[in-house]
């Protein structure tokens, strides 16, 4: 019996298109401004040492931008960019300048399914601050209060089936009572490798369909 549900966010609660045509060029245009103004702020300068590691030298705040606005440009993972990335969107959703697109289904999904009491978690790339303000700031208003818990990339790569394990142990439950909401085939590959149940979201006619999952095409129509 499922007790919980995880869901990724980009192409399953929220469109593909606002995270690459808004969020992604929202960041891209903020970055370099936000680093020079944000230069003594500790939080920035860990991520900013982190960047450095990952590139293996020193580099000057227009260096690091110039990396981190390329990484953007090819939809990096990496974590210290997306932390960054959420503290820019900050600003834009403080500013009234960026609202969190959810598809009209997704607020009718979770309210059902924590009606029902199940948990229900985000797992996504963006950090978890990126995660509350994409819900706290929605079209639909502020969707925060369904989550119980949020997970980003420090738990590992979506990829990968440690990261899933890592979340299990984290919710204390079994994976035969997760199901993981994704709509990227080897996500779900990875979640399925580690016990949980798995369903696709097929939204999107640029989603390729992955074998071996259930499928929908709205929350709504998932089998719990
Ligand atoms: C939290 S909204 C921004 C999502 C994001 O930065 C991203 O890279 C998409 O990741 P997802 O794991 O939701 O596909
Ligand atoms: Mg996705």
């Amino acid at each position: 019996m499922i007790k919980a549900i995880i869901t990724d966010i980009e192409g399953t609660t929220s469109s593909i298109d606002f995270v690459h045509q808004s969020l992604f060029p929202y960041a891209k245009q903020h970055m370099r401004a936000f680093l020079r103004a944000q230069a003594g702020n500790d939080a920035v300068q860990r991520e900013l040492a982190e960047v450095e590691r990952q590139e293996n030298r020193d580099l000057s705040l227009n260096e690091a931008a110039d990396v981190l606005e390329q990484w953007i440009a090819e939809d990096r993972k990496y974590t210290p960019l997306k932390a960054l990335q959420g503290m820019i969107w900050r600003q834009g959703y403080e500013a009234g300048e960026l609202k969190g697109h959810v598809y009209a289904d997704t607020p009718e999904a979770l309210r059902r399914w924590q009606g029902q009491g199940l948990r229900l978690y985000v797992y996504s790339s963006g950090s978890e601050e990126a995660q509350r303000l994409i819900f706290g700031y929605s079209d639909a208003g502020d969707l925060t209060p369904l989550f119980s818990g949020y997970f980003d990339t420090r738990v590992g790569g979506k990829r990968e089936a440690a990261s899933y394990r890592n979340i299990l142990k984290q919710i204390g439950l079994p994976g035969e009572q997760v199901l993981f909401l994704s709509d990227i085939g080897e996500e779900l590959d990875a979640a399925q490798a580690a016990g949980l149940k798995t369903c696709q979201l097929l939204r999107d006619e640029r989603t390729r369909p992955a074998a071996g999952h259930q499928q929908v095409q709205k929350l709504t129509e998932v089998v719990v």
